[in-house]
């Protein structure tokens, strides 16, 4: 990581401070050293983390104040006290200032005040609960930095398997109609070029799942293959990209198969989503490929019934940070000047 890099800090938002967000982001820190973290500061409530967690929290109110303070302590940006809390009982103001810090969270990456934006758990039904429209925080990022939610693309990535819903928070009966050949050609373009800018493929090879059980088969178990994926994937092979598809999905994940992969693009979320937390449900990182910043974020939810309780897992938070830093190193070396 260059000098530069190392001095930004990373902002973790705290998600919804009634979840697993506040135990997960201080597990992050406690492991710190054993996982080579880079510095990080939590935004949020301090409280909401002092409720689950004895150890020691600085609260800090600027950014070049969080690399002195995570040596001792864990930094935590406070923006307000989210009210009386219990957790795994969401509330309104609970809600309230988790999209409080999304948003500082964002504002902060924008302006380069922080390397990356590593964003915590939030319930989405709590969220709409205050007015938010947006169907997920990837989309609200997406907005706040100029981004169209088409080219935001979610990818779910892990040691072994990177995978992308084409279409994410939509209900399943939804999914023919919203998958089309143009969706699918800008979404791929957008993968191509984030596996080359921020993980160092250069060519990664792609593969785009069927819709239907065995692909379609040859159009007797649905056509949206040689209507909708096929043409899609002439239209990117004919640019450059390589890309294979559509492919049965049900194989498609074995070991042989999807190790020949850079990603795997599915048609629908749990498409990818099931396979990929079979395999990554400890180390599985959600980010957001096409923005401007970087953002990635541990693959799981509020997890209400958990909350408070010590059973969370820190490992996904813990992978997110450690993506993000090396992404951030990634962009930070195709921005030198050359020597
Ligand atoms: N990135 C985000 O902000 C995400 C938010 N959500 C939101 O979270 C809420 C709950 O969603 P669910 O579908 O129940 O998913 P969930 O991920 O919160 O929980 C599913 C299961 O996984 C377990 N689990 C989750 N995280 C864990 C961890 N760190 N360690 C150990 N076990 C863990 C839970 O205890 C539960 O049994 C919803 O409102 C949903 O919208 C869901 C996924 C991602
Ligand atoms: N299932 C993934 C998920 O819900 C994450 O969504 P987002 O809040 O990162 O857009």
């Amino acid at each position: 990581m260059s000098d530069s890099c190392q001095r930004r800090p990373i902002a973790v938002t705290i998600g919804d401070p009634a979840g697993v967000g506040p135990e997960v982001a201080a597990g992050a820190w406690a492991a710190r050293r054993k996982h080579d973290l880079p510095p990080f500061v939590v935004i949020g409530d301090a409280a909401a983390i002092e409720a689950v967690w004895d150890g020691p929290v600085a609260r800090v109110g600027e950014m070049d104040e969080v690399a002195a303070a995570f040596e001792t302590a864990l930094p935590v940006w406070h923006l307000e006290d989210s009210g009386p809390l219990t957790p795994g009982s969401p509330t309104p103001a609970g809600a309230a200032l988790a999209l409080h810090a999304l948003e500082t969270g964002i504002g902060l990456t924008r302006n380069q005040a922080a390397a990356a934006l590593v964003t915590g758990p939030v319930s989405k039904h709590a969220l709409h609960g205050i007015g938010y429209t947006h169907p997920g925080q990837t989309e609200f990022i997406a907005e706040r930095c100029g981004v169209t939610a088409t080219n935001a693309v979610m990818m779910l990535a892990g040691p072994g398997l990177r995978v992308v819903p084409l279409t994410v928070h939509i209900p399943l009966a939804q999914v023919p109609e919203r998958l089309t050949s143009e969706l699918i050609v800008a979404k791929a373009r957008i993968v191509a070029r984030g596996l080359a800018r921020d993980f160092g493929i250069a060519t990664p090879r792609l593969a785009i799942a069927g819709l239907n059980p065995h692909a379609g088969e040859n159009g007797q178990l649905g056509d949206e293959e040689g209507r909708i994926i096929a043409p899609a994937v002439a239209q990117l092979a004919e640019e450059g990209i390589a890309v294979d598809g559509p492919l049965a999905a049900d194989a498609l994940f074995a070991p042989g198969i999807r190790d020949g992969y850079a990603a795997i693009l599915c048609g629908y979320h749990d498409q990818a989503l099931a396979p990929f937390k079979a395999l990554h449900f400890h180390d599985g990182v959600n980010l957001t490929l096409g923005l401007p910043i970087i953002r990635t974020s541990p693959d799981h939810g509020t997890a209400f019934n958990i909350a408070g309780t010590g059973r969370a897992d820190a490992g996904p938070t813990i992978a997110a940070i450690a993506m993000a830093a090396r992404m951030a190193a990634a962009r930070e070396r195709s921005c030198a000047p050359a020597k």
